[in-house]
Formats: structure tokens, C-alpha cells, sequence
């Protein structure tokens, strides 16, 4: 049962108003005020400290529901908006408020509770909330302050530690710049999982050719903030008109986004923590927030690191120089054997990292082979629940019939067939890790079954009279759109609130085309020795070829193509690799005579399939369906569809 909730109305409508109060109060919440304006409501927000919102968007008075949201936001305190307004600015304007949900009038009662259930429930789980973040910060920054490490590895094990809060490609440390005699910078660029490179005032010579009187300038032309500030691509490349040391630093290691943490010192000194990242889009307004709640704990530990007693910032005017290793890395990596750095699979990396021990249900979501299961293993692996069961379930590869007695089980003679009892997958899993995959495949049916089960965390078996009790964590996965879905009545909202706890995003293989080459290797590796070949390489031109290439089965097509490779070759190097052909694999190609294509066996068979899938409108199972067309059994199209990188909706 969910904790009832002290909530505050915020509805310029009387009637509604008292409708709503009506509603939560019968419903066993409490409801501390009904405000008509954001006036009112600030003061009820003072007063009565509720821990919910109810929030219409026009009220009386100029301020409306959104202008709130942003007070809401920073006090932390969650919010659903209920309107009745469907001009789509106002609804973009709302959703950036990010709500908690979002009720139409007219509503019915059981849509509101609904709502709050399921806002309810997200804000509880919500991963390591505001003062679950903070206390693991100072936990962590009194860790690195009591160790016996350098200097500068201290700043950079607080600077990881910071990471999962504030993504950075590149972290520089340094003070502000306000004479000339000294030269306090000190960076880290991050190259792999939990592998950086230090670059001091020797190495940010080196690398930029610059003197050091010409760093100094460059760094005096950084603007010096005094409050917490990010910047996206556009305001970047605004802010970065003319020369400075950020221009150095974004131009050498192509960031584009940044967010700058000053930190006020006692005798007016001012520190800074400098984020960088290769997205665009890295910072949002919640890494502010983030960077107000931390404020104390960086403050204290860049306090403390500079009275340190090996802290170059603390004796006088002698110039910062690195005492470390160029690359500093601490072994073992939880992510070895996925192959890659490129920046969106770091960030990949740090979610798991973030949500792999808090239990939370997670929800990966990407194209057909990038790497969901693998992740799915991973965060198993890293959770508290690595030595219990990770029961693995693919949705789209059983017949709508079998799909609940799979993942609940049945009783003998529960249904004609039912030879034996079953125990079901949830079952199995008790106290481990189940994974879905697929899970937008899913039946309805199914689906308000799994939703009680992650509700009420119990089952029945079919045609079983009792309840049995699980612990299971959910992580789901899923090719398709889960709003679209929901949007088109595929999918149920509510479940889809459930397992959208903590959303990460697959990149697919197009968008980080600088891991291609090491994946082509890695696999070269992998099937040379099973093949027992030996194949030394990749040339260079197929290489290139490979990495302009479109990718539409992503890894396991990578994956597949080289396999075939390597059993096809008969040179000790791969030279000529015949690529996939409707998907002009030389549309950006640099090549000045692009290679002859040719078609592949699995080219022809893919063109079947695709033909046999739109003859029956995407049906897979039964009557008319492709498999029963082609004459295999639907698991082994299914397979095969997963192979040739073919979509249920027969898109590749
Ligand atoms: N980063 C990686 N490094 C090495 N191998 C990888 C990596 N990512 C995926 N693979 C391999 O690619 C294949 C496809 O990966 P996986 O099955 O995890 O993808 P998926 O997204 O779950 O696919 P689907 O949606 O079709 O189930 C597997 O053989 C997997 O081992």
C-alpha cells in the first residue's frame, strides 16, 4: 500500500477544486489547502509544506501553473498538472516543467488517483534522490579527503564521483585567473569506462603549442561566473566568439556543451569545476539544481585540497605541474568485453553504474541489436542481486497462449496440456533479476497481469488458488516507442510509468561510429579463433567503408558480417567485405572508387522475409501469418528476423 500523501490543490476553480479535495480525501490523502493563484499557493507552500501538488495551469492572477512549477522543481516537490488546456505551445511549455503526469479535465476519479499513484510511486523510487545524492557525495568526497593518495588523483576520484551526477567528457580544475604571476589549471579528458588523462600545465603546452604567458591570457579572457551556469551547443559556440582557454580546451577535444561550477573560497578566492561534454545537450536545469545541493560539499573539499599539504595551489607561485601518469586508470572495469568509448556508450556505462544497486526497475530502450541484453546481464552483474537468478524472457519469441503461463506458471490441469505443474519465470526469478525483452510485444492481457505483479509483488500460477509472493527486479527492454504505443493504445500507461522508472538509451551503432573499427576487431578476434583461421586484420579501406556504412541490425549485424568474413576469406587480412545492399552503404563514403556491391545470401533471404512479412501486414503467428508462409516455425523466423535486422513493422 502506498503511503497516503499530505498534497496541495492549486485550482482557480472552486467546484473543481472541491471535487478534487473530495476525491484524495476519500482516497485516504490529505489535503493541507486548495490555492486559487500562485500567490496563494506560495504561501500554503510555506506554511504547509505539502509533498504533492496538484496543479492546474491557469489561475487567477498573471502567474500561471507553470510559473510555479519552476518554485515546485526547486523545492522538490513533485507536481500533475490537471487542464483542461489543449493549445500545444501551452502543453510543450508544461511538459518542460517535467511533471510528474498530466490529467485532462473533465477527468474521472479513478484517472487522478491513477495519476497520483503512479507519480507517487516514481518520485518515491526515484533514484537517489536529492539528499540520497548529497549524503553520497560528502560520503564519498570524506573518503577521498582521509585516503593516501596524490593530490591530483584526489581531485580526479572527486571529480568521478561528481560523474553520475554531471556527465563530463573533459573536467577541468582550476583558479580564477586574477593575476599573472600563476597558472592553476588542472584538467582530465576522459578516454574510456574509468580511464583519464591528466592533463597538467606541461601537457596543455604540449598538446596546444602555446606558451605559458599565452595560456595565462587565453585564461584571462574565461568569463568568471559567480553562480552555477551551463551552456548548450548554440550559447557555447556564443560564449566562445573569441579566444580563451575554454575555446583551447573545446576546440582540441570537440565539446560542445558545458556547465560551470565556481566555488567561493574564504579569503575571496574563487575555484572552479569547469564540465565539458561532446553532447549538445548535456546539461539541463536539474544539474543546476544538482550543483546547489552539492555547493557545501564541493565547497569543503576544495577547502580542504587546497590547505593540503602537497597541494601545488596552496604554496605560493610555483606553477602547477603533474606528478601522475599521463593516463590514470583504476582496474577492474565492470564493463569489459563491451566493446567501445565512444561518449554515448560512456554515459550508457555511467546510468548502469548509477541504477546497477538501487533496485530500481529499469527500462532499456533502443534499436534491435545494440546491446540491450548485454547491458540487462550488466546491470545484474553490478546489483546487489548478482549471485541470485537472471531470468531472461523474450515476449515477441511466444505464442500469445503460452505467454502467461510462461511468466507465471500453471498448475496441473490447468488447461488442456498441462500435463505438469509449471513454475514461471517470476517464479525463478524470486530474488534475482528478471529481464524482459521485448516487453512492447507484449499482449494487453499480459500486460495488466505483469502490472499486478509489480504492484502488489505476487503472483498466481494459472489455475492455482494461492498467492505466492515474489521479490523480483524488473528490467525491460524494448525496439519499439513505448509513448507511441501507449499513445495508439498498445500499451498501458500505467504499466508503462512503472517500468519507465529509470529510461536508458541504446545508442544505435550510426550514432557512435568511432567504436565500429574496434568492434570489427574484436570480433575478428572472436571468430578466427573459433573458426581457427588465422586473420590478422581489417584493411583499412574496408574499414572505412564499414564505418560510413548506415548499420540498420546495428551490433549483431556488425557481428554477423564479420563472422561470415572471416569464414569466407582466404587471405590472412580482410581486404574486400561485401556490404549490405539497399541501404547505400557509400553514401558518405570518401572513397574515390567505391567497391562493386555484392549480394549476399542473407541480402536475398532478408528480401523474402521483408516480402513474406508485407504479404501479411506484418503478422508473424498463425493463420496467414509470414512464418506458416514461409514454412517455419514463427521462433525460428523470429530468430531469423533478429539476424537480418529486420523489424516487426518489416522496416530494417
Ligand atoms: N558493445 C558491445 N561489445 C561487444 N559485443 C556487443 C556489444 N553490444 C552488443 N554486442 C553483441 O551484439 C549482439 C547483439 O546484442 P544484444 O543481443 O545485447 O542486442 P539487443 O539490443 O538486445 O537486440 P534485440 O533488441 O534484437 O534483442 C550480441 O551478440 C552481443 O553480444
Amino acid at each position: 500500500m502506498v503511503d497516503r500523501k499530505r498534497i496541495l490543490i492549486v485550482e482557480d476553480e472552486f467546484i473543481i477544486g472541491d471535487v478534487l479535495a473530495n476525491i484524495l480525501k476519500q482516497a485516504g490523502y490529505s489535503v493541507c489547502g486548495i490555492a486559487d493563484s500562485v500567490n496563494e499557493a506560495l504561501q500554503m507552500l510555506e506554511e504547509y509544506k505539502p509533498e504533492f501538488v496538484l496543479l492546474d495551469i491557469y489561475l487567477k492572477g498573471k502567474l500561471t501553473g507553470i510559473d510555479l512549477a519552476g518554485t515546485l522543481t526547486d523545492m522538490n516537490i513533485p507536481f500533475i498538472y490537471i487542464s483542461a488546456n489543449s493549445n500545444q505551445k501551452v502543453l510543450d511549455a508544461a511538459k518542460m516543467t517535467n511533471p510528474y503526469g498530466f490529467v485532462i479535465k473533465p477527468f474521472r476519479d479513478k484517472d487522478v488517483l491513477t495519476a497520483l499513484d503512479i507519480a507517487v510511486y516514481r518520485h518515491d523510487n526515484l533514484l537517489e534522490n536529492g539528499s540520497r545524492q548529497t549524503a553520497h557525495l560528502q560520503k564519498k568526497a570524506a573518503e577521498i579527503l582521509a585516503s593516501s593518495q596524490t593530490w591530483e588523483l584526489k581531485m580526479l576520484q572527486f571529480g568521478k564521483a561528481v560523474q553520475p551526477y554531471i556527465p563530463f567528457e573533459f573536467l577541468s580544475f582550476g583558479l580564477a585567473q586574477d593575476n599573472h604571476d600563476t597558472f592553476y589549471e588542472l584538467g582530465f579528458y576522459r578516454t574510456g569506462y574509468d580511464e583519464y588523462q591528466v592533463i597538467g600545465v606541461n601537457e596543455l603546452m604540449m598538446i596546444t603549442s602555446l606558451k605559458l604567458n599565452e595560456l595565462v591570457r587565453l585564461k584571462s579572457n574565461d568569463i568568471k561566473g559567480q553562480i552555477a551556469t551551463w551552456y548548450d551547443g548554440n550559447e557555447l559556440d556564443a560564449l566562445l566568439q573569441s579566444p580563451s582557454l575554454k575555446k583551447v580546451y573545446t576546440d582540441k577535444y570537440h565539446l560542445r556543451s558545458h556547465l560551470t561550477l565556481p566555488v567561493m573560497l574564504p579569503g575571496g578566492r574563487v575555484a572552479y569545476f569547469n564540465f565539458y561534454s561532446r553532447r549538445p545537450d548535456a546539461y539541463q536545469p536539474d544539474h543546476l539544481l544538482l550543483c546547489n545541493r552539492f555547493q557545501p560539499v564541493v565547497e569543503n573539499f576544495t577547502d580542504k585540497m587546497l590547505n593540503h599539504e602537497d597541494s601545488p595551489l596552496s604554496s605560493g607561485n610555483e606553477n602547477y605541474t603533474k606528478k601522475q601518469p599521463a593516463v590514470i586508470s583504476s582496474q577492474p572495469n565492470p564493463f569489459s568485453g563491451i566493446i567501445g568509448n565512444s561518449y554515448l556508450l560512456l554515459n550508457v556505462f555511467d546510468n548502469v553504474t548509477q541504477v546497477a544497486r538501487a533496485d530500481a526497475s529499469v527500462l532499456i530502450l533502443g534499436e534491435s541489436g545494440t546491446g540491450k541484453e548485454k547491458i540487462a546481464e550488466r546491470i545484474h552483474a553490478l546489483s546487489l542481486r548478482k549471485d541470485k537468478p537472471f531470468i531472461k524472457i523474450n515476449c515477441a519469441a511466444l505464442p500469445t497462449s503460452l505467454i502467461d503461463s510462461e511468466l507465471f506458471g500453471h498448475e496441473k490441469g490447468a488447461f488442456t496440456g498441462a500435463h505438469e505443474k509449471k513454475i514461471g519465470r517470476f517464479e525463478q526469478a524470486h530474488s534475482g533479476t528478471i529481464f524482459l525483452d521485448e516487453i512492447g510485444e507484449l499482449p494487453l492481457e499480459s500486460q495488466s497481469k505483469l502490472l499486478r505483479v509489480l504492484q502488489e509483488r505476487e503472483i498466481e500460477r494459472i489455475g492455482g488458488r494461492t498467492v505466492i509472493k515474489t521479490d523480483v527486479r524488473i528490467i525491460a527492454a524494448t525496439n519499439r516507442d513505448l509513448t507511441k504505443e501507449v499513445a495508439e493504445g498498445r500499451f498501458r500507461l500505467d504499466l508503462f510509468y512503472r517500468i519507465n522508472v529509470f529510461p536508458i538509451v541504446m545508442p544505435p551503432l550510426r550514432d557512435r561510429k568511432e567504436d565500429i573499427p574496434d568492434l570489427a576487431n574484436h570480433f575478428l578476434a572472436i571468430y578466427a579463433r573459433k573458426i581457427g583461421k588465422t586473420v590478422r586484420g581489417i584493411s583499412p579501406q574496408v574499414l572505412e567503408n564499414m564505418t560510413n556504412y548506415h548499420w540498420p541490425g546495428n551490433i549483431r549485424e556488425l557481428e554477423n558480417l564479420i563472422e561470415r568474413n572471416v569464414l569466407l576469406t582466404k587471405d590472412d587480412m580482410i581486404t574486400n567485405m561485401a556490404l549490405p545492399t539497399q541501404l547505400e552503404p557509400h553514401q558518405h563514403s570518401t572513397s574515390a572508387t567505391p567497391e562493386p556491391v555484392i549480394s549476399t545470401m542473407s541480402d536475398g533471404e532478408r528480401a523474402h522475409i521483408m516480402a513474406a512479412l508485407k504479404k501479411c501486414n506484418g503478422k508473424i503467428w498463425g493463420e496467414g501469418g509470414a512464418a506458416s508462409l514461409l514454412n517455419l516455425p514463427p521462433t525460428t523466423l523470429n530468430s531469423k528476423m533478429k539476424k537480418l535486422g529486420i523489424r516487426k513493422d518489416f522496416g530494417a
